[in-house]
Parts: structure tokens; sequence; C-alpha cells
């Protein structure tokens, strides 16, 4: 059976650049840029769970403020519920601990790098 996952990402906006993150080098979005976030663990509401993510990945406490887009993606591999919401740091300074690396980007610029083919809509949605 096809595998699904669900997962959460972190919509960071800074004058008009936003928070990309490069993912590390394996799997098969190696090196792809995305949003910081991840997968929901079971019980968890989806604020929670990206409070909790962007915590782990990145020492920041965010605030989760309004929802943005859910798109599903069929990888190779597995099936992704991506949910995107806009977000505000709290406290913190968003330091990589898995990334390989992190840029504030202009939707131009995002739209030349490498993002996970799931994002393409979100970068879209973010451009309009
Ligand atoms: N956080 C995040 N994940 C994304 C985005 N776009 C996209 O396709 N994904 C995919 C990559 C992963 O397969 C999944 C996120 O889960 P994750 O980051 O916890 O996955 P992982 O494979 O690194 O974690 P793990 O299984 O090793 O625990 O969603 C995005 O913009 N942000």
């Amino acid at each position: 059976m096809n595998k699904s996952i669900e997962v959460v990402a972190a919509i960071i906006k800074k004058d008009n650049t936003y928070f990309c993150a490069q993912r590390s080098d394996h799997g098969e979005l190696a090196k792809k840029w995305e949003f910081p976030g991840g997968k929901i663990e079971k019980g968890e509401t989806h604020k929670e769970a990206l409070e909790r993510e962007i915590l782990e990945e990145l020492n920041t406490k965010i605030e989760v403020k309004t929802f943005l887009l859910t798109i599903n993606h069929q990888y190779k591999g597995f099936n992704l519920i991506l949910h995107a919401y806009r977000c505000e740091v709290i406290e913190g300074n968003l330091e990589l601990s898995e990334h390989l690396a992190f840029k504030w980007a202009t939707i131009d610029e995002m739209k030349k790098m490498e993002f996970s083919a799931a994002d393409i809509p979100v970068l879209d949605y973010l451009s309009t």
C-alpha cells in the first residue's frame, strides 16, 4: 500500500523574504529547499506539531498565526499531505541543527531554488 504522511510547515516572513531551509543530503528529497516543519505525531494538533518541530529543528519558539493552504502531493515513495501556516518568531534565532543551510529569500529567489516538488503550490500561493 502507498504510504501517506501528514506534515506541517512554517512560513516565516521578514520584510519581503521568507525563511527557507535546505534538507540534508539523504533520501528522495536530498538537498531540496523547504519550509521548516515536520510530521504530525499521533494526538497532536497542527499547532502543537509545528511549535514542537520548530523548537526541535531550530531551537526557536514560534506562534502559529494563520492557516494558508493544504497540498496533497504524490512522491515516488509516498503520498504527502502538507499544511502550511504563517508563523512568527517569539523567541530564538532559527539556529540550524538538521538542515544544511538556510536562506531568507524573496519569492523570485525561491522560484530559482530547488524546492521540494510539493512546495511549488506554496510558492505560487505566496506570489499571489
Ligand atoms: N518540513 C517540510 N517537509 C516537507 C516540505 N515539503 C516536502 O515535500 N516535505 C516532506 C519532506 C519529508 O518527507 C516530510 C517532512 O517530514 P520530516 O522532515 O519529519 O521527514 P524526515 O524524513 O526528515 O524525518 P524522519 O522520517 O527522518 O523522522 O515532508 C516542506 O516544505 N517542509
